[in-house]
């Protein structure tokens, strides 16, 4: 009878790229990809890991984006923050579909749509093994949701942020942009900040770094990566104080 490996952390939070959920699409949700992420999800959650999962939203909405020039900036985080939600819905759904339980708590008001965030709630889920799905970022403009993963994630008290997105860690730059680009097997939060990697936003690195919350990088698009990353496998890039 072959035993089940031990998980390096007890609790994760994984933030999941928005950008990730439209596979090759320009613009959405690929139900496909969605069901591939919630596979690599489960594997991990079968090993016994508790997980908070904040998803960001670049495949509907971003208030940066070219869609929202000319609109007033806060107006437009709002909108970016919505459509976390509506990932977040996404996802949920298909989590029940694969057999997991999950609940979506949502930062901003919508008590039709999903639960308010309250973080005793929160923790109470995650002990009993459900996993948590955290909407609209921070509930603030101004902030991105590697920032509420961030901070979701201390608030958790979890053992590490793994960041699931389309690149396989930290590089030297955009390896999208850059062919050259090398990739870091693990650096400080003061390097990334320093060298300005745009892999993840100035606001995030330092509040990861205050907090002394290791991050991990990794592809979600890379088969087993996650759970990889939980056995504490060679796997991505870890960010560390
Ligand atoms: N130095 C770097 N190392 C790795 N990736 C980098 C770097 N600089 C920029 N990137 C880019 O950052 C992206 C990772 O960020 P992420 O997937 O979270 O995007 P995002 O814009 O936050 O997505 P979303 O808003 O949809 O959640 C990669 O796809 C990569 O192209
Ligand atoms: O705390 C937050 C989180 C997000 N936003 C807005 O949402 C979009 C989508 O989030 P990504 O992190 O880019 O996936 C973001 O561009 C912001 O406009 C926010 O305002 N506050």
């Amino acid at each position: 009878m072959s035993q089940t490996p031990t998980p390096m952390y007890r609790r994760i939070l994984v933030k999941l790229s928005g950008e990730a959920l439209m596979g090759e699409d320009s613009y959405g949700i690929n139900r496909k990809v969605i069901e591939q992420i919630v596979g690599e999800i489960k594997q991990v959650a079968e090993l016994g890991v508790q997980i908070g999962v904040v998803i960001g939203g670049g495949n509907i909405f971003r208030g940066i984006a070219p869609a929202a020039s000319g609109m007033d900036r806060a107006t437009a985080d709002y909108m970016g923050m919505l459509a976390t939600v509506m990932n977040a819905l996404a996802l949920k759904d298909a989590m029940s579909k694969a057999g997991l339980v999950a609940r979506v708590q949502s930062a901003l008001a919508m008590q039709q749509v999903a639960e308010p965030y309250v973080r005793g709630k929160a923790m109470q889920y995650l002990e009993e093994g459900k996993i948590v799905i955290f909407g609209a970022g921070t509930g603030n403009p101004f902030f991105t949701t590697d920032t509420a993963a961030a901070l979701r994630g201390i608030e958790m008290g979890a053992d590490v942020m793994l960041k699931a997105t389309k690149v396989d860690g930290v590089y030297t730059d955009d390896p999208k942009k850059n062919p050259d680009a090398v990739r870091y097997q693990s650096l400080t939060f003061d390097e990334a900040i320093a060298r300005n990697l745009k892999v993840m936003d100035a606001t995030a690195f330092a509040l990861c770094r205050d907090q002394q919350f290791d991050l991990k990088v990794f592809s979600i698009f890379k088969q087993g990566a996650l759970k990889r990353v939980v056995l504490g496998e060679d796997e991505g890039t870890l960010v560390h104080c």
